[in-house]
């Protein structure tokens, strides 16, 4: 057995998988196995005694001649030298071409180069399988990106201390708002909820998705008053990776984040004039780019606006667009401020306080009727969220289950004289009290900024310098 092997080695070569060519020192084949046979097309009777790089390694996969004198193979019978190549193509006897590797070995008889063998594979499966792999890569990759900008949202959502309560109220009014908010939640109209700072907008805004058709989908909210003009930009409409200094990642932007949903812009008054535009191509075309590309993305998106700002003198100022005014204003809802339905306190005074004692741990059992008399005697230029602050207040300070208020609703306890007070204390202490009255809004006409008088980066400055952030 083995003798016969030993009489006839090319049995052993026309075995084999892979290609085999022999040459002379003139580059003409004197050996070519079936494997060469199968892979190119070519039979080894139509190439022997021929020069091989002729006929498929003369281009290279793009389509350049790959002169004989370069080839890989060629060298070797002049150099003597070992040869392993990859990334370059065979042409088949039919024209078409496959990716190789092959390896290219001197081979000498007595000390003597008398030639050189080429041992070639097919690689194409391994190229398809590493561009299968590339593709997933990728989409894993596409997927990671989108479940972080999810997660990252969700994140600040549950941080953003939502309280778990209803549209309260059996005043003429606001039953009139709540008709409102039944009919036009049926609908994909935009919607624009207009009232004062602590009236309730951002409730009215999510009961509006809740009541929707898209109630299973997301609803996002942006404050646009929340961030400098370009970060804005960034945050509704995403960015790619290097759009600007700090972009270190591809991010989706609120838009995005909302197809099929709810976006919730609130504090629409303060859009920059850029993301005006913008946002009217939005509403106009469903389609906009992430900042630094130039690729357009589609989106089905019902928005809800909503300011405390007149934004139709704002128009008439000349700082926002009309065009995007008639766009947003397609049905207005007031959301009407607690002094014009002060027959709501005593309601609403009884869901606050069960919120409170679910949040407190007490066991609050109401208000004196004196109290409830001071609360609507009162005009309450901070609406909902100033009566939930004066409730929470009391109820911290307050031993009995009646709740009696223990101060005067007119001066908030805040800005009281206190003597003992640093000079540092007094302006933290000023300076968050003015920033609660602003809802933490920085920046604008009605920002904490405006009312101390200050610019804008001298207030963030201060904030940093005396440790004041929103949750202390
Ligand atoms: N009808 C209501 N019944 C009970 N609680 C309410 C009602 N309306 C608003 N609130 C509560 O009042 C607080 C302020 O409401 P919200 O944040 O919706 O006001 P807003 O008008 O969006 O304020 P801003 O303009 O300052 O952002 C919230 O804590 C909310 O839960």
């Amino acid at each position: 057995m083995i003798k016969q092997f030993l009489n006839d080695p090319t049995l052993l070569l026309n075995a084999v998988g892979e290609g085999i060519y022999g040459f002379d020192l003139s580059g003409n084949a004197v050996f070519i196995n079936p494997a060469a046979e199968r892979m190119t097309g070519w039979q080894a009777a139509e190439l022997l005694g021929k020069k091989i790089h002729q006929y498929h390694h003369h281009s290279h996969a793009d389509g350049r001649p790959y002169p004989a004198d370069e080839c890989q193979i060629y060298c070797t019978m002049f150099d003597g030298k070992h040869r392993h190549v990859k990334d370059e193509v065979f042409w088949r006897k039919d024209g078409s071409n496959f990716p190789v590797e092959y390896t290219s070995t001197p081979v000498y008889k007595n000390d003597q180069l008398i030639g050189a063998v080429a041992i070639f594979r097919d690689v194409s499966k391994q190229h398809q399988t590493e561009h299968a792999l590339r593709q997933a890569l990728t989409q894993v990759k596409d997927l990671s990106e989108q479940l972080k900008d999810e997660n990252n949202y969700l994140i600040a959502q549950l941080n953003e201390d939502w309280q778990d309560s209803g549209l309260v109220g059996h005043s003429h009014i606001f039953q009139n708002m709540l008709e409102q908010i039944k009919l036009v939640a049926q609908t994909t109209s935009t919607v624009l909820i207009l009232g004062e700072n602590g009236t309730g907008k951002e409730l009215v805004a999510r009961n509006l998705h809740r009541l929707s058709e898209r109630s299973n989908q997301s609803f996002i909210k942006v404050n646009c008053a929340a961030f400098t003009p370009s970060l804005l930009e960034s945050e509704l409409f995403g960015h790619e990776k290097g759009a600007f200094t700090g972009a270190n990642e591809r991010r989706k932007g609120r838009f995005e984040l909302a197809d099929k949903g709810t976006l919730f812009l609130d504090e629409i008054g303060e859009l920059p004039p850029e993301a005006q535009s913008k946002l009217l191509r939005v509403l106009q075309e469903h389609e906009f780019e992430r900042v630094g590309s130039s690729h357009t993305i589609k989106v089905d998106i019902r928005i809800v606006a909503a300011t405390n700002r007149d934004l139709w003198q704002m128009v008439q100022q000349g700082a926002f667009r009309m065009d995007l005014y008639y766009r947003l204003n397609v049905f207005p809802i007031k959301v009407p401020a607690l002094k014009e339905r002060k027959e709501d306190i005593p309601l609403l005074c009884t869901n606050l306080i069960a919120q409170l004692n679910k949040r407190l741990g007490k066991q609050l059992k109401g208000l004196s009727k004196k109290a409830i008399s001071q609360l609507q005697a009162y005009d309450w230029p901070g609406n909902i969220r100033e009566l939930q602050n004066v409730l929470e207040r009391e109820a911290i300070l307050s031993k009995q289950p009646i709740l009696h208020l223990s101060q005067p609703l007119s001066m908030p306890p805040n800005t009281a004289f206190n003597i003992s007070l640093t000079l540092d204390e007094a302006q933290k202490s000023h300076i968050v009290s003015v920033l609660e009255l602003s809802n933490w809004k920085i920046s604008g006409a009605h920002g904490a900024a405006t009312k101390l008088g200050l610019h804008e980066s001298t207030l963030r400055s201060k904030m940093r310098k005396l440790g004041i952030e929103r949750d202390s």
